[in-house]
């Protein structure tokens, strides 16, 4: 539930994507058919619990509402949220909450401790804050599945594999927490009002690596930011910026991995394998 109702002013942008700004990441889906896409998209839902990360007018809602077991509106703007109070008034399966999405503890939303499954259109501007705070509710078993919108420079970024130009700090903790399913791309006059920018549905079916790779959540999530920290820096110039010294990166450094090496030219695995050998 949100913890101590939603802040005055909008939640900061991160330092991940790059800022767009319409009002609170307005705009608003006018393609019936990508909302019935979306909502598709999520799989058989009639048993299962759903929570939807700034429902808006709601588009894809009035979709999803019949065919869920229970269903969580989480919106910001307070007339948004006495528009789908009004409108849900007599459907006592739909919870309207008036919060913010990054303030939502999501684990008491669930019914009989089942995960649950998320959609949104996102608002852009928050898009990776709002990634970062699914794959901390993914770590604890809180969520199954998301069907997200975003901006498509965005979803091509997580989506792509180490080593490709694309792939950054993003990439790694998506694909750390999650398998990425790229579905379908939209044009700007999907929406009203129209983005600068095309947007991408990605559906991630949350799967964390960390028991398979050997690695401590909390420390290794640190590690990977750290050895991401600076773009244009080698992963070890990184890692001494984070208080490693030479001759322990000198000690641990895997053979098969180039001392030049930058995070985001390193596989999953290669980061866990130096983590635990600096460990
Ligand atoms: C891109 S619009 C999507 C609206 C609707 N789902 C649709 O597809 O037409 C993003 C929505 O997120 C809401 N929003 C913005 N910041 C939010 C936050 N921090 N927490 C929850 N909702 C937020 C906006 O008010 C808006 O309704």
């Amino acid at each position: 539930m949100p913890t101590g109702g939603p802040p005055q002013t909008p939640p900061q942008s991160d330092t991940l994507v790059p800022v767009k700004k319409p009002k609170l990441g307005q705009n608003f889906l006018v393609d019936n058919n990508a909302c019935l896409r979306i909502a598709d998209a999520l799989g058989d839902v009639s048993q299962r619990t759903v929570v939807e990360i700034g429902p808006g007018h709601g588009a894809i809602t009035k979709l999803l509402a019949p065919r869920c077991a229970r269903l969580h509106l989480i919106e910001f703007d307070p007339a948004l949220v006495r528009e789908l109070t009004f409108h849900f008034r007599d459907t006592p399966h739909v919870t309207v909450h008036h919060a913010d999405i990054l303030q939502t503890d999501l684990a008491p939303l669930r019914t009989d401790d089942q995960s649950l499954d998320v959609v949104g259109n996102l608002p852009y501007y928050i898009t990776s804050d709002i990634l970062l705070h699914l794959f901390a509710a993914a770590r604890e078993n809180v969520v199954r599945r998301a069907v997200v919108m975003m901006q498509r420079e965005v979803a091509d970024r997580i989506a792509s594999p180490p080593g490709h130009s694309e792939y950054g700090a993003l990439s790694a903790f998506t694909q750390l927490h999650a398998h990425v399913a790229n579905l379908f791309v939209l044009p700007p006059a999907a929406f009203d009002p129209p983005p600068d920018v095309y947007s991408t549905v990605l559906r991630l079916e949350f799967a964390p690596r960390f028991a398979e790779l050997c690695v401590e959540p909390e420390s290794f999530n640190k590690f990977l930011r750290a050895g991401f920290a600076q773009k244009r820096k080698t992963l070890s110039n990184n890692l001494r910026n984070a208080n490693y010294t030479a001759a322990q990166l000198e000690a641990a450094w895997p053979e098969e991995l180039s001392k030049t090496i930058r995070a985001e030219a390193a596989t999953l695995e290669q980061m866990a394998t130096l983590y635990k050998a600096l460990a």
